[in-house]
């Protein structure tokens, strides 16, 4: 099943023309710059936006040439930047809102076991007026996905919280699509989101979309915009072992056994690793007796000068999976390393996303 949509817009200083199809499942993340159109996408999909084209969610059109299907009518859950909820309702009669409203055959939520799941429990007799920043959005999202919709649209959701409010809901969010057993389409700037939720990123620019990549692809742009602080990234997917007695963590992933340390782990499980580009090194043959833990074959996919006078080179672990490591000029020259030139990629740190 696919989600396939083509949107074009015109306002006076601004034009939306996109056209792209996505699996409907996991969560897409939608990035670029301010004032790219994000938002205005976004609520195209929910119908709430008139524009002309398509949008299909697998054997359902909601829209097309001859069809507008209004968004009340479109079975999808809308989060905002900042949590609209009922003021006059208490945190149970806002999750209960839409559910209300649903025919009992299609409520496919267990409506105790997500309310326990967002930790509302203890909230759900508080009006919503009362409530931190954190907590209106954990019961817009808990009102969302107890429409259950086919679609969840996310816009920004962490954008007004603090810190201590993203941490707490990040989790949530990684477990979301899962959770509802839908696509997530999610809103952001910020690239260490991207990094810890998405599996797909779709690139805007000025109103198009630029590249509709795998998280995998977006990353292994020498200049991605995903990249901050000016370093590069890379994020391995994979599942956290027991730790060892001598303190080091197994992460096992498409490329192999990883050796962490140092790491204080939330338990064994899913996880992903954030691998910058200046702590990889990188040498022709293993390296015996040295400090760093991880050496794993590689293949040089690509070599970009930076602005600094170094190269940022592209590694290909398998296939698909790549990390970057940045080096000087002189010891990409004394490596004599070009695409394609096999080699080991010295990990000298990485940390959990
Ligand atoms: N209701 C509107 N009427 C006219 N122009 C609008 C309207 N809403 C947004 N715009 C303009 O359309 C363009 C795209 O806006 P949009 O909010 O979709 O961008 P965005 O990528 O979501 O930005 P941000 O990350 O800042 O939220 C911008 O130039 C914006 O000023």
């Amino acid at each position: 099943m696919s989600i396939d949509a083509a949107f074009t817009l015109q306002r006076p200083d601004f034009r939306l023309e996109v056209e792209f199809e996505l699996p409907a499942t996991g969560v897409t993340a939608l990035f670029g710059p301010s004032g790219c159109g994000k938002t205005t996408l976004l609520r195209a999909m929910a119908g709430l936006e008139r524009c002309s084209g398509h949008f299909r969610l697998g054997e359902q059109c909601w829209q097309s040439e001859q069809l507008f299907v209004p968004t009340h009518k479109r079975r999808l859950g809308y989060v905002f930047q900042e949590a609209s909820l009922f003021a006059h309702l208490s945190v149970l009669g806002n999750l209960e809102y839409g559910w209300r409203r649903l025919p009992a055959a299609l409520r496919r939520a267990d409506k105790a076991q997500l309310i326990d799941w967002l930790g509302l429990t203890p909230l759900l007799h508080q009006r919503a007026t009362e409530l931190s920043g954190g907590q209106r959005q954990r019961v817009a999202i808990g009102r969302a996905l107890l429409t259950s919709p086919q679609l969840l649209l996310l816009d920004e959701p962490l954008s007004a919280l603090d810190t201590g409010a993203k941490r707490d809901i990040l989790p949530l969010l990684e477990r979301l699509s899962a959770q509802a057993g839908v696509p997530v389409v999610y809103v952001t700037h910020a690239p260490e989101e991207v990094e810890r939720l998405a599996d797909r990123v779709l690139l805007m620019e000025r109103g198009r979309i630029s590249h509709n990549d795998s998280l995998q692809q977006a990353l292994a742009r020498p200049l991605s915009p995903l990249f901050r602080d000016e370093d590069a990234a890379g994020v391995l997917q994979g599942r956290l072992g027991e730790v060892l007695a001598d303190g080091r963590l197994p992460f096992d992933c498409a490329a192999g056994r990883l050796w962490l340390a140092g790491h204080d782990p939330a338990g064994a499980g899913g996880a992903r690793l954030r691998v910058l580009a200046r702590d990889v090194s990188v040498a022709l043959a293993p390296v015996p007796d040295i400090s760093v833990l991880n050496q794993l074959p590689a293949r040089v996919v690509s070599l970009t000068p930076t602005s600094t006078g170094q190269v940022l080179l592209m590694l290909a672990l398998t296939g698909e999976l790549h990390i970057p490591a940045r080096l000087s000029a002189y010891s990409v020259e004394q490596l004599k390393l070009m695409p394609g030139s096999p080699c080991y990629a010295l990990i000298k740190a990485a940390a959990l996303v």
